[in-house]
């Protein structure tokens, strides 16, 4: 075995998806005269979020589709939000509907989300499309663990059977990507702050997804050797750095192929939403 995992490139994948996503605008664009909308709702001043924002837009209108972000005070009613959802659900140029998250206490976020056009739900959360997502029917998909899922399959062509363990139970990343492991064949262990002796269930398993948000949680001695690690975690330290979930030098001597932070998962993130975008506007207009 070699005594370093191979590193899996997200920002090259994410690159190469958003550059066969916007062939795919292009072709629509010449055959059809139709642009693929994407509309991102941002409410308050959050600084990571404004940059997420900032970056969904720029990319989506790089790729050719129609980017329009909406930027709202952080006094933004639930009211108010309401009202922007239901305009835009009731817009036809619109296929996909984004909420950045996390939006501020005062809003109730599924409230928000419950209230979005499931056929333009492109963060794939609202709850018909997480019941789809269940029930092994397509659906839209969250951008996050579908990400994870393209980049684990550059690792891993043959996934059935495998043991996988998500750590991190949460609607945006864990819970999701349980699913699309399990849609995979591979037998799923969800662990989370309640799991007995993590380190050993780790330990089984052929594929770790780390979303539990905590840097360095995951250690290299809890990694079998030759697993897939999948890194979800973007993680700030007290210096500025950008860290994930895994303590990946460590991990980079026990794993096969290990995503690094920055530039693993979170690329494909954003890349994902605009294959989603694309994926809703067939789904809508043919
Ligand atoms: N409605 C949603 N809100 C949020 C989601 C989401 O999927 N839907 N995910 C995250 C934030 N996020 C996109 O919204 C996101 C996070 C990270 C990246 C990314 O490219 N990260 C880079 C590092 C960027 C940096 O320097 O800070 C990397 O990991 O290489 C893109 C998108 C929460 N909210």
């Amino acid at each position: 075995m070699p005594d370093q995992a191979r590193i899996i490139d997200g920002k090259a994948a994410a690159a190469a998806l958003r550059a066969e996503i916007g062939r795919e605008v292009a072709a629509i664009k010449a055959e059809r005269g139709l642009v693929p909308g994407l509309h991102v709702v941002l409410v308050g001043e959050d600084p990571a979020s404004r940059v997420y924002v900032a970056s969904k837009e720029k990319l989506a209108a790089e790729i050719g589709m129609n980017s329009v972000a909406h930027r709202l005070p952080a006094e933004t009613s639930e009211a108010e939000l309401l009202a922007k959802i239901a305009s835009l659900n009731a817009d036809d140029t619109v296929d996909g509907i984004l909420v950045q998250l996390p939006l501020p206490r005062h809003i109730d976020t599924g409230t928000i989300i419950d209230a979005i056009d499931p056929a333009k739900d492109v963060d794939g959360l609202h709850p018909i499309n997480a019941g789809k997502l269940a029930g092994g029917k397509n659906g839209l998909v969250p951008c996050t663990p579908l990400g994870c899922m393209l980049l684990l399959r550059q690792a891993l062509p043959a996934l059935s059977g495998l043991e996988a363990v998500v750590i991190g139970r949460s609607e945006l990343v864990g819970r999701p990507v349980a699913q699309l492991l399990l849609q995979a064949d591979c037998t799923v262990t969800i662990a989370h702050s309640r799991t007995r002796d993590l380190a050993a269930v780790v330990r089984r398993a052929d594929i770790v997804v780390a979303a539990v948000g905590r840097p360095h949680f995951v250690r290299g001695d809890w990694i079998k050797p030759g697993a897939a690690v999948i890194d979800v975690g973007i993680n700030r330290t007290p210096d500025g750095k950008l860290v994930g979930d895994v303590d990946f030098a460590e991990a980079i001597h026990v794993a096969g192929a290990i995503t690094p932070v920055p530039g693993g998962v979170g690329p494909m993130t954003i890349a994902c939403l605009l294959r989603n975008t694309l994926t809703a506007f067939r789904a809508r207009r043919g």
